[in-house]
């Protein structure tokens, strides 16, 4: 699971579901199960079988749902599915009271209707689902009947060559939209992997008709685009899921040209899939593009975990009491809003002397480590003498800038 540390923050999942727990409330769960000589339990994620009896049984036990799918069709995996739909809350943010009464667009909702679900259940949010295939808009609907949703989720079947203009209710106003689209061009090959990476560890599911289309995603999203050019502010935010990164930059640029006030993009990490997601708005107020994604704020914390390093020049002709003075004046820049003061002992070796420093901090944040970690690197040789030091408060690593 490597890269479930950049899962959305509310994923549920970002804990792994409990095997064992599972195998004991669901036989269909139980069946797939392999369990070893020490009781622990796994599955065989190459076995489509076992990737559809987790999803339905987690779609159970988490979220009161009772799903089933034709055989052969695509078998949606709940971290990505919740990944984006969190993303979705999060850039519902930018459109003002749009808390309430959420109304969304799933185009390509597939025969277990897992999006639209998923929204209500989860987000309380309504949901009009488009469909092209008969047999997949027949399961939907189904699903839908069978958790008594009719209310407040709707499935159309759709002709091939329409996307959301013809689609959509002519007197509502949709908060957003959002599609999974078909990732392969017809009759392309998979590209091929970096050899660095990982093969995928779930079984392929999906027919031909739901994994690929002519012109790959990117054609297919082009189409979502000029949809959105005619119908601009009737949907607030447009969006799409990407399964190659390559597709990002030209969509959105193809976004711009049709006129959008606001593009966005996100990553959604989960196990060993990689997939992006793609916003665009024509709302000259929805800042949507300051919206940043978790895989991107887990980087910035840990760069902001680096320690703090200063640098004392040889140059400088630094003594004793140059250094101590300093660092006081480094620390007196550690001040975070108001104010409890806080003290610190600082003990430091310096060459041959040692460093005693008491310093008074204001901070409201408790702090986890009572003293500074302070570290002299004695690089004279190198004319350079490191002073390296971190706080870790408890809400945030705070770094000083010399
Ligand atoms: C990759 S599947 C996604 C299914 C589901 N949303 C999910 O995430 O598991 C794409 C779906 O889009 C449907 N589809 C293809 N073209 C469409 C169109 N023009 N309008 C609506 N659905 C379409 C396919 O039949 C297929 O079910």
């Amino acid at each position: 699971m490597a890269m479930n540390r950049f899962m959305h923050p509310r994923n549920p999942y970002k804990t792994p579901p409990d095997f064992k727990q599972l195998a004991l409330e669901y036989p269909e769960f139980r069946e797939k199960a392999i369990q070893n000589l020490s009781g622990h339990v796994r599955l065989d994620f190459r076995n489509q079988g076992s990737v559809w009896a987790l999803t339905k049984s987690l779609l159970h036990q988490d979220f009161k749902l009772k799903v089933e799918i034709i055989p052969d069709r695509l078998v949606p995996t709940l971290p990505l599915r919740l990944n984006y739909l969190l993303w979705l809350e999060d850039l519902l943010n930018f459109v003002p009271n749009e808390n309430k009464n959420v109304v969304g667009v799933d185009i390509g909702t597939g025969a277990c209707c897992i999006y639209p679900l998923l929204a209500w259940k989860h987000l309380s949010w309504k949901m009009l689902a488009t469909e092209t295939d008969e047999k997949s808009y027949e399961c939907a609907q189904q699903n839908i009947e069978r958790n008594y949703l009719q209310e407040v989720i709707t499935v159309k079947l759709v002709p091939s060559d329409t996307f959301l203009v013809g689609a959509l209710e002519e007197d509502v106003s949709y908060s957003f939209c959002m599609c999974n689209p078909p990732f392969h061009k017809d009759n392309a090959p998979p590209k091929s992997r970096h050899p660095d990476r990982h093969g995928p560890r779930n079984a392929p599911t999906g027919t031909k008709v739901e994994v690929s289309v002519s012109g790959g995603e990117e054609a297919f999203v082009s189409r979502i685009v000029e949809d959105s050019a005619l119908l601009k502010t009737k949907i607030g935010i447009y969006t799409v899921m990407l399964g190659h990164k390559s597709s990002v930059a030209p969509l959105k640029q193809k976004a711009i040209e049709a006129g959008a006030a606001d593009v966005a993009s996100s990553v959604f990490c989960q196990g060993r899939t990689t997939r992006w997601g793609f916003a665009w708005t024509f709302h000259p107020h929805y800042k949507i593009s300051s919206l940043k994604s978790p895989f991107e704020m887990e980087k910035k914390q840990q760069k902001a975990n680096q320690p703090f390093t200063h640098d004392f020049l040889q140059e400088e002709g630094f003594t004793y009491d140059m250094i101590v003075s300093r660092i006081v004046q480094l620390l007196e820049k550690l001040e975070v809003g108001d104010l409890t003061a806080n003290i610190y002992t600082l003990k430091l070796k310096y060459q041959t002397q040692l460093i005693n420093l008491t310093h008074t901090l204001n901070s409201e944040a408790q702090v986890l480590k009572s003293t500074f970690k302070l570290k002299f690197q004695n690089q004279v040789s190198k004319s350079t003498l490191k002073l390296k030091f971190s706080t870790r408060l408890s809400n945030s690593t705070h770094q000083l800038n010399s």
